[in-house]
């Protein structure tokens, strides 16, 4: 079970409250001025992956009185039940074991007095054996071709992951071309299938229940266009695999569970990539490099389980992060890769953080009174530079920023590298300085303008600063760094899911809008009007009815 603390009632809670507003009043140049030590103390260096929180509005008393908030909410008593295989998906009876996906050393975890390590094991093995018959051309379509395209069939958790990753780890990738159909839209599975050929495409129907709307219509799409286009039922069995964790609805489309890759309830959708959910990942970079990914991210798990708390990245990241949104009200978080491969990153992260945290109702079922997860938001660098960073640097917002970068290109070329790190060096740097109306003045002189053009435009073009960020340098965009970064990810979200007492690991907040969607479906048959739902939707749903 996991503790049930209230954080604002906890002593930490009170100090950090009064501690703000003395930080409040204090610029992070101030804070700079004051400490010479401050980068080293607030600066963490894991492997290949330094973090620099040093830009943040908080002092060594900030940062000690989080520290004591984690261990008032008793997050080492969190983070033992779930790396011990407690059930603390609690809403759903379930344990929390995406470490277990990883686990390299293959320690024995036990559920239930059953050590889940074979499971794991039996999946893995049976993905390499795949991976590699797909990959050297051992496995032939029905028509005795190589297989050339995977498509993968799946949504959310199903679908994010393995695209985030294929995407990131581009430059790792052989010649099997991966498309990936998530959306319901027949579009997106109209236009990937325009792009491949029955006989040397390979489907992988991504579902942890293989009930999902999208993900069975998508799939069900897939099959009727392998048919007419030639193919025959016997030949199935070499075109669609399974990722699931429902046997039964498996063999009832039609997959042979030879060709099923099983995992199990207690992974999560949103952090199901190390499952057989990232057999797309495997069958693009090669099995290798998979476990690579996965030694990477166990590497973070074991960093998370045995760091004390002030040299722990996942929970240094969480508390800062909570520092922001219950003290400073800050709303959103943006993470700003600078790495055209990690393009799809924060989009990766919106699912992880905000279907993770965003919850009302704590640990005890009583009504939050406090902020949980941030809104998360972000595009690659300098993109975003040219886009919305003039909202981050002159807006009224407080907005934290994840600067994110690899000191290594995967194609150095002129000086696109050089050009890209410094604008993610003087990012960081502008936020936090700014730009005073003297130097603004001092600049206009120079450039000639009359007294008179100076005191019209100066003030647009001041910077205040003291805008927060953290800096994540990796030495270079490898499966293992991208493994151990993700995992920091989301031990992140753990922490700060612990330290709002509620529960990370549900999302009864998606289920909802898919209800009414199934009871709408049936009404869309017909011309006939409706009437049964309120004035807004019963006038969309006619209006629709007449243009169609
Ligand atoms: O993998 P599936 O069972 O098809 O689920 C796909 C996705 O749909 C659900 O609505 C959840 O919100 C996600 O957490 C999940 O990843």
């Amino acid at each position: 079970m996991l503790p049930t603390i209230n954080f604002t009632e906890t002593n930490a809670y009170k100090y950090l409250a009064d501690h703000f507003i003395s930080i409040n009043e204090k610029s992070l140049k101030d804070l700079f001025n004051e400490d010479p030590a401050r980068f080293e103390k607030f600066s963490l260096i894991f492997e290949d992956i330094l973090l620099d929180f040093s830009k943040n509005r908080m002092d060594d008393t900030t940062l000690a009185l989080l520290l004591q908030l984690a261990k008032e909410c008793k997050l080492d008593q969190a983070i033992k039940a779930m790396f011990s295989g407690e059930r603390i998906n609690q809403t759903e009876g379930r344990p929390v074991l995406h470490i277990a996906l990883r686990n390299q050393s293959n320690k024995e975890i036990l559920v239930d007095g059953k050590n889940v390590m074979e499971d794991v094991n039996k999946v893995l093995a049976k993905m390499e054996k795949f991976s590699k018959a797909i990959i050297s051309g051992e496995w032939k379509g029905y028509s005795g071709k190589n297989i050339t395209d995977v498509v993968n069939i799946g949504i959310g958790g199903s679908d994010l992951g393995p695209v985030m990753v294929t995407e990131a780890l581009k430059a790792y990738k052989n010649h099997l071309n991966m498309h990936f159909v998530s959306n319901i839209d027949g579009t997106h599975i109209v236009e990937t299938l325009k792009q491949v050929n029955p006989e040397t495409t390979l489907f992988l129907i991504a579902s942890k229940t293989f009930t999902t709307q999208e993900t069975m219509t998508n799939a069900n799409s897939a099959r009727a266009w392998f048919l007419q286009s030639g193919a025959a039922e016997k030949d199935i069995e070499k075109h669609f695999a399974a990722l699931s964790t429902n046997e039964k609805d498996v063999k009832a489309f039609g997959i042979d569970t030879e060709n099923m890759f099983e995992f199990w309830d207690w992974v999560g959708g949103r952090y199901s990539l190390w499952s057989a959910i990232g057999l797309p990942i495997a069958l693009s970079i090669g099995f290798d490099h998979f476990k690579e990914l996965l030694a990477g991210a166990h590497a973070t798990d074991q960093h998370f389980e045995n760091t004390p708390f002030d040299k722990n990245i996942p929970v240094i990241l969480a508390l800062v992060g909570v520092w922001y949104i219950n003290f400073f009200e800050a709303e959103t978080q943006a993470i700003l890769p600078y790495d055209q491969y990690l393009h799809r990153f924060a989009a990766y992260f919106q699912q992880g953080d905000m279907e993770s945290n965003g919850k009302h109702v704590d640990r005890n079922g009583k009504e939050v009174t406090y902020e949980t997860g941030p809104i998360i938001w972000g595009e690659p660098g300098t993109n975003g530079q040219h886009a919305f960073y003039q909202l981050i640097h002159q807006g009224t917002r407080l907005i934290p920023c994840d600067f994110i970068a690899p000191a290594q290109s995967l194609n150095p070329l002129g000086q696109h590298h050089p050009i890209l790190l410094s604008n993610f060096f003087a990012q960081t740097e502008a936020l936090m300085n700014g730009k005073t109306e003297e130097q603004v003045i001092e600049e206009l002189k120079k450039e000639g303008k009359s007294e008179e053009e100076i005191r019209k435009i100066a003030p647009f073009k001041v910077f205040e600063g003291n805008r927060p960020t953290n800096s994540i340098l990796l030495k270079r965009v490898t499966p293992h760094s991208l493994g151990s970064l993700i995992a920091m990810y989301e031990h992140k979200i753990f922490v700060q899911g612990i330290i709002w007492n509620i529960f990370s690991f549900d999302q009864w907040g998606v289920e909802l809008g898919k209800q009414l969607a199934k009871s709408i479906l049936p009404q869309l048959k017909d011309d006939q009007p409706v009437s049964s739902h309120d004035a807004s939707t019963n006038g969309l749903i006619n209006q629709y009815k007449t243009w169609r």
